[in-house]
């Protein structure tokens, strides 16, 4: 038996209002296990834990507020396949629309006679196959060294777009701060490419010595200048068929960015010394923690170079815009680095985990890593102090938040004051609301930013 005969048939029915004198819910019951639930119970944290392979999405009579929950929520379980259910009214809005198009598998139009309702059974069974090849799709895809972790927001949102950008071939431009992950992403999307099995080659610009840039790129002849006893073949030419990955593009020196473009538009590349143009085949990914157009703007960078890397841009949140990855990160190095330390050696203490939700992470990432290695080694209990990490005590003042920006300090009051009043109010959301002194759709608006709900 395949293992396509073991998923349930099951669908969750996304529905404006319950209705029980349900045409569909009648006609569908008889092959599917129907799971009937109103749009606001999206809210309820237990419909994140799990979801079927297939959704029906009812669209009508919903406004733009909970049209966006219902986006979220989509995109927060990309395995789960929608089928939309809308009016021609409803199909005039841009927002459904766009739901539809963007992140439903199918829709149909209401009213529903009885074949439509027989072609809709039809539609479902299709998109549960599709589901299950996309999860087959996507294990298959996984590669544990390039794992990368994070819940948060943000980093949902790369996942997604990163997905999306490792299916085809044009140039991706990753922006961000210093280890925020860049080099990790280019290389997770070499891996989902299907130029996966082929070579990737990562060059940072700007470690190249001044006199070797061209030579390094490009490679050369032998006898194209003293010392060149051989020929060489150059980065770009070694990453034929497979990846080349430029990060620190910004640094890049003028004169050698008119030949970057040249291979760019042409796919050809010419060794130094040589008479002929070699033809390569190579998708460019380029990272950059420096703002390019601004330096188009100082004249450090071509406009045209700029234009021609920048098709598909991600980039990466710096760690302090998301705090709910923090403890996450930090533990999964530890994790990773455990074995590097005594083997008493057991967790993070709580003002440990206090104090790494209070740092800034200049640094990011690859900080945290660092922290965390160190913490491992001169850690002498069994559970890491902020001092093993290097940090400072975090205070008992819950008002201060040392080294934050204001921006974040801002964030970190106003989530806090939320969970406060959601708690205070045992979940209910008008007294919340009130509390707060702010309306119950601000308050659905700065639970879904903070991902309270
Ligand atoms: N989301 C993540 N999950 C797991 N590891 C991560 C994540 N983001 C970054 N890292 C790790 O952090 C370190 C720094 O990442 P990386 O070198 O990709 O950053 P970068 O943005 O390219 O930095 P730089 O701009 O300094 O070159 C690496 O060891 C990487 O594996």
């Amino acid at each position: 038996m395949s293992d396509y005969a073991h998923i349930a048939q099951s669908v969750l029915y996304l529905q404006p209002n319950r209705t029980d004198d349900n045409e569909v819910i009648n006609q569908l019951q008889d092959n599917w296990n129907l799971n009937v639930v109103q749009h606001t119970d999206i809210q309820e944290k237990s419909m994140y834990e799990s979801l079927p392979h297939v959704g029906l999405l009812h669209l009508e009579k919903t406004d733009d507020f909970h049209l966006g929950h219902l986006r979220n929520f989509i995109d927060q379980h990309p395995d789960t396949q929608w089928v939309a259910l809308t009016s021609e009214e409803c199909i005039n809005s841009p927002v459904v629309r766009c739901l539809i198009t963007e992140s439903c598998y199918d829709y149909f139009t209401l009213p529903l006679h009885a074949d439509a309702i027989q072609n809709l059974a039809f539609t479902l069974g299709h998109a549960l196959g599709m589901s299950f090849l996309q999860r087959r799709s996507r294990e298959d895809n996984v590669c544990d060294d390039y794992e990368m972790v994070g819940t948060s927001h943000g980093m949902l949102k790369l996942f997604k777009a990163l997905r999306r950008v490792a299916l085809v071939d044009a140039p991706v431009l990753i922006t961000g701060e210093s280890g925020t992950g860049k080099e990790l992403i280019a290389r997770a999307i070499h891996e989902r490419s299907f130029r996966h099995a082929k070579p990737f080659i990562a060059v940072n610009c700007g470690a190249l010595p001044d006199a070797l840039v061209q030579s390094e790129l490009f490679g050369h002849e032998k006898g194209a200048f003293t010392g060149a006893v051989s020929q060489k073949i150059g980065q770009i030419e070694a990453a034929n068929q497979g990846t080349l990955f430029l990060d620190e593009i910004g640094d890049l020196p003028l004169d050698q960015q008119v030949n970057l473009l040249r291979f760019l538009q042409e796919q050809n590349i010419r060794r130094l010394g040589a008479t002929q143009d070699t033809p390569v085949d190579i998708r460019v990914l380029a990272a950059t923690h420096v703002d390019l157009e601004h330096a188009v703007k100082d004249g450090y960078f071509r406009e045209d170079l700029l234009y021609r890397l920048n098709v598909l841009q991600l980039t990466p949140p710096p760690l302090r815009e998301r705090h709910e990855d923090i403890e996450l990160l930090a533990r999964f190095f530890f994790g990773r680095f455990q074995s590097e330390g005594t083997k008493t050696v057991r967790g993070f203490s709580q003002n440990a985990l206090l104090a790494l939700q209070r740092h800034n992470w200049p640094g990011n990432v690859r900080e945290l890593i660092n922290r965390i290695r160190r913490a491992i080694v001169m850690c002498e209990k069994r559970m890491i102090s902020p001092a093993d990490l290097g940090l400072p005590m975090p205070s008992e003042n819950p008002s201060e938040y040392p080294g934050q920006s204001l921006k974040s300090a801002r964030e970190s009051a106003e989530k806090k004051a939320v969970q406060q009043a959601i708690a205070q109010a045992a979940g209910n959301i008008t007294r919340a609301a009130k509390q707060l002194q702010v309306s119950r759709i601000t308050l659905y608006r700065l639970l879904d930013k903070y991902r309270l709900n």
